[in-house]
């Protein structure tokens, strides 16, 4: 489960400073989706690398399973992200060099410990995730063999590697037409639901809406519509 409480962050400004996100409260429990949404500049993505636990807010709390993610040091921070949250970035960032398969596996080594035990089984999770969400033909294939559609399914897949109890997804139909960006939210809807994560996807492709559990709506930072749309 996450929570976001009460959360502020502003950027500095010249000599003033700008508020992204303004008192927002929301949350995803296990299997559900909750969606953000708003306009260019409305406080998603910040919002998204709050959560993320990237960006320590100027206000408010973000827990995750019962944590309070803005009080930890550092190094907690970075473990708690390692091994409970799975992020999909707006920007695919595959490493070029490396098959779908090392993509995930690579995942593994970051977390340091028991490398040879860890690697086989790393493996096989690898090739069951990426089979789970339609690459069994291409686990050998490196980025640019594969089409956006087939880049955001490793993305997706790398992020579920270790495991995650919460997803959170930028923006992962912005580069697909609207046929294969429905196919990413079936995809999303439902590992979201097999897997037990609590996701929050920002987007700002209206004809998604209606198919998630909950939409959080922001404008200038805030929430527009404080009450959540229930499927
Ligand atoms: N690192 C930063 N430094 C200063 N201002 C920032 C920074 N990141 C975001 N902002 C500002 O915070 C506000 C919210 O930006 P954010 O990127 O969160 O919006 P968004 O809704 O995700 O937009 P988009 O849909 O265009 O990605 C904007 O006014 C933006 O200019």
């Amino acid at each position: 489960m996450i929570r976001l409480e009460d959360i502020s962050l502003t950027f500095p400004d010249g000599s003033d400073r700008i508020t992204a996100v303004d008192h927002v409260t929301l949350s995803s429990s296990p299997g559900e989706v909750t969606a953000i949404t708003g306009p260019s500049g409305s406080g998603k993505s910040s919002l998204l690398a709050v959560a993320a636990t990237l960006i320590r807010p100027d206000s408010g709390r973000v827990v995750i399973d019962g944590v309070d993610a803005t009080t930890l040091t550092a190094d907690r921070a970075s473990e708690l992200r390692r091994t409970s949250i799975g992020i999909v970035f707006q920007q695919s960032n595959l490493l070029p060099s490396l098959t779908a398969h090392e993509q995930l596996v690579v995942m593994n080594e970051l977390g340091g410990g028991r490398p040879r035990r860890r690697r086989a089984a790393a493996t096989r999770r690898a090739e069951s995730l990426l089979r789970d969400v339609g690459l069994a033909e291409h686990l050998d294939k490196r980025p640019h063999q594969l089409s956006g559609g087939q880049r955001q399914r490793v993305n997706i897949a790398r992020a579920l590697m270790n495991e995650p109890s919460v997803l959170l997804i930028d923006e992962p139909t912005s580069a697909l037409d609207q046929e294969r960006g429905a196919s990413i939210i079936d995809l999303l809807l439902r590992l979201t639901d097999e897997r037990r994560t609590s996701t929050l996807l920002v987007t700002h492709d209206l004809v998604h809406l209606p198919r998630m559990h909950s939409v959080v709506q922001l404008v200038d930072g805030r929430i527009d519509h404080p009450a959540a749309v229930t499927r």
